[in-house]
């Protein structure tokens, strides 16, 4: 594949912590527009292999590439000046900002005007309508105003995403955005993802096997920090080695 079909791509990954490998020579790509899942039981290595793409972790070996550069030296904020975002599992919001405001921090931050109240009023206009734009295409406009505390769980989790898009990504990992949401809003937050223009090419990992299903393109089962499979949700499926490694298992990592 060139380096113009892909977003994002790493090469032969490895990363152990003592005698744990984490990342087993793992090189997997990420064309333009992509929806990939990233699977696999609990600690096969999905959020690992997420810090090393990030640079939250730096790998023993291999190297990671955006949009054609090699990142693998960069630092995190080099990378999400590059076109690197990510959310976490974990609420990282201020209860107390408003959507509209914290969407628009993160736009001027990014614009490199955080904190500079004597820049032209235009520039902060372009940063609040770029917020807003970001607001409706996750269908949070009509929550713009309130304090981040009063939305809904889901709500909250696609204002982070709303965070992420603020960086005008070109890659966005998602670490189980549906973690911690009701059953009922968790297939609207996917289909908000899946909606995402096909600028944004999206890796996220989540347990839910029907949400993967209905919303990934294309499937990366992880296992014991390797890649044992990467297909299409329908190969997937059937793969009997897939089967082997969720049968029997009590919680599907
Ligand atoms: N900083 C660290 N030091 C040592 N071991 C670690 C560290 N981070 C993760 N691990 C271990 O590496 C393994 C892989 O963890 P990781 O969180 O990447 O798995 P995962 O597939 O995301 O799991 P889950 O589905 O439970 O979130 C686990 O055994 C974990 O305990």
């Amino acid at each position: 594949m060139s380096t113009e079909t892909f977003a994002l791509r790493t090469e032969n990954l490895r990363k152990r912590f003592g005698s744990l490998e984490v990342a087993r020579d793992v090189s997997i790509t990420l064309p333009r527009g992509a929806r990939h899942a990233l699977i696999g039981p609990n600690g096969a290595g999905k959020t690992s292999l997420v810090n090393l793409i990030t640079g939250q972790l730096a790998p023993d070996s291999g190297r990671v590439l955006l949009d054609g550069q090699d990142i693998t030296r960069l630092d995190r904020a080099d990378r999400v000046k590059a076109g690197l975002a990510r959310t976490f599992q974990i609420n990282q919001l201020f209860p107390a900002l408003t959507p509209i405001e914290a969407i628009t921090l993160a736009v001027t931050e990014r614009m490199g005007m955080a904190g500079q109240f004597w820049r032209s009023l235009a520039s902060h206009e372009d940063a609040i309508a770029e917020a807003w734009a970001i607001l409706v295409q996750l269908r949070l406009s009509d929550v713009a105003t309130r304090p981040t505390r009063v939305l809904a769980y889901g709500q909250q989790r696609l204002l982070e995403i709303g965070l992420a898009l603020a960086t005008r990504p070109k890659v966005l990992l998602l670490d189980e955005p549906a973690a911690g949401v009701p059953k009922g809003e968790s297939a609207e937050l996917f289909s908000v993802i899946a909606a995402l223009p096909d600028d944004i090419s999206v890796l996220f990992i989540e347990h839910d096997m029907s949400l993967v299903f209905r919303f990934a393109s294309r499937i990366i089962v992880l296992v014991s920090g390797g890649v044992l499979v990467e297909a299409e949700p329908d190969v997937i499926r059937t793969d009997q080695r897939v089967r082997d490694v969720y049968l029997g298992q009590a919680h599907h990592g």
